[in-house]
């Protein structure tokens, strides 16, 4: 993507859920295969996981920004984005290589959405540990969201969650927009989150 602007991908989700696991995931896997990747990390009053994304080793550490939301974090990602907009708009100038930009919102609830002035495109992340009505809340993060990713799939039969049911459901209120399940921490399904993105926003 040499002559357009990055992409610009919004991941949210409720507290815990893997946000910052799936970020890291997606900065190896764009390493691994040279692609140009930028973050953003939005933290209540803390700059906590943008600090924990740069020691990770797997990204320049210029490469990644906190902005400190101060409160909830619904109103920096959707009702005034301006501070997150500014942040991108840095890091694309001042990296111009970037294809990707990640924009990693604070732990919320199922709420959570996305400005489109901010965002292209933006995946919410839930966990199967956080119980398989998840889905029939309808809460507007799982609903509206342009990729869910159901995170710690691992965890299903330790919490008693029937997974297959759960990702019925939530094709079933996401009306066939698409869901992938993944384990965060050893990187099952996150091949299959990058061809999404590759597919649905980055087109290659
Ligand atoms: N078992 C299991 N644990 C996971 C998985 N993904 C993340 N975790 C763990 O869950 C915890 C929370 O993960 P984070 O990536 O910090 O979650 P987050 O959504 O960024 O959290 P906040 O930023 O606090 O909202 C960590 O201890 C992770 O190691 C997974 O797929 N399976």
């Amino acid at each position: 993507m040499n002559d357009r602007r990055a992409a610009r991908i919004g991941i949210g989700g409720p507290v815990g859920s893997g946000k910052t696991a799936l970020v890291e995931q997606l900065i190896a896997v764009f390493g691994a295969a040279d692609r140009s990747i930028s973050v953003i990390t939005n933290d209540l009053v803390t700059a906590e996981d943008a600090e924990r994304v740069k020691r990770s080793g797997l990204i320049d550490p210029a490469r990644v920004r906190a902005v400190e939301a101060g409160g909830c974090p619904h109103t920096v990602i959707r009702e005034d984005p301006s501070l997150n907009i500014a942040a991108a708009d840095e890091l694309e100038a001042q990296f111009p290589d970037t294809e990707v930009i990640l924009l990693e919102s604070g732990g919320d609830n199922l709420a959570s959405t996305f400005s489109r002035d901010l965002v292209d495109y933006w995946i919410f992340v839930i966990d199967v540990a956080g119980g398989d009505d998840i889905p029939r809340k309808r809460g507007p993060g799982v609903i509206r969201c342009d990729l869910l990713v159901v995170n710690k799939i691992d965890l299903a039969p330790h919490v008693g969650v029937d997974l297959e049911l759960l990702l019925h459901e939530a094709d079933l209120v996401r009306g066939g927009k698409p869901i992938v399940p993944t384990n965060a921490r050893t990187g099952d399904g996150i091949a299959a989150v990058v061809a999404q993105l590759d597919r649905d926003v980055l087109f290659v």
